[in-house]
C-alpha cells in the first residue's frame, strides 16, 4: 500500500514559525515566502504565529518549548547563517542542525528545517526568494505536507 499525503489541508492547522533575526535583511524574505504559501493553501492567518529571536543558535531551544507546549501541528524555523572570517559558522550550525534534528526524531511535533548555511551574503539571496527560489516558500510546503501525511498514517495505521 502506498500512502500520499493527500491534498496539503489547511483545515485546523496551527502552525508555529521559529524565525531569526540575525541576517533579517534574508530571514524576512524567508517568512514572507513561508506566510505566502501558507496564505495560498489557506492556513488562516489567526493559526500562525511567528516567534523571533536573536539568531539561529536560539531556534532549537524555543521550538522544543512550541513543541512541548503540544498547541501546533507543525513548526516551521528558518535563519540565515552566513560564514564570517572565523570558524563561529561552523559552531552555529552543528547545534542548530543537531537540535532541529534532535526534536524532528524526538519531538511530537513535525518540524522543518528552513535555515539557510551558505558560504556569502549572495548565495543566501538567490535562496531567499531569487533565482535559486526561495527556502521558506519550500519548507512551508513541506510542513503541511508532513501534517497530512501523520494524519494519513495515524488513520492508515488504526
Ligand atoms: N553569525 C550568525 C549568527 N550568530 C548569532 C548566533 O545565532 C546567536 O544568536 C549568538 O551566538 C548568541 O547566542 N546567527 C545567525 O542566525 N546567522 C549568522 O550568520
Ligand atoms: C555565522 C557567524 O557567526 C558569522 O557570521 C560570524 O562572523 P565572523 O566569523 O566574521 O565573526
Amino acid at each position: 500500500m502506498t500512502i500520499y499525503s493527500g491534498n496539503l489541508t489547511s483545515k485546523d492547522v496551527k502552525i508555529a514559525i521559529v524565525v531569526a533575526r540575525f541576517n533579517e535583511f534574508v530571514t524576512s524574505k524567508l517568512l514572507g515566502g513561508a506566510l505566502d504559501v501558507l496564505g495560498r493553501h489557506e492556513v488562516a492567518a489567526t493559526d500562525i504565529d511567528t516567534i523571533w529571536v536573536p539568531g539561529a543558535f536560539e531556534i532549537p531551544a524555543i521550538a522544543k518549548l512550541l513543541d512541548a507546549s503540544g498547541k501546533y501541528d507543525g513548526i516551521i524555523t528558518l535563519g540565515a547563517v552566513i560564514r564570517g572570517e572565523t570558524s563561529h559558522y561552523d559552531y552555529v550550525c552543528n547545534e542548530v542542525s543537531k537540535g532541529i534534528g534532535s526534536l524532528a526524531l524526538n519531538g511530537k511535533t513535525p518540524i522543518v528545517f528552513g535555515v539557510l548555511t551558505t558560504e556569502n551574503v549572495e548565495q543566501a539571496i538567490q535562496r531567499s526568494g531569487a533565482k535559486s527560489g526561495n527556502k521558506g516558500s519550500d519548507v512551508a510546503t513541506s510542513i503541511l505536507e508532513i501534517i497530512n501525511l501523520k494524519r494519513q498514517l495515524v488513520t492508515a495505521t488504526k
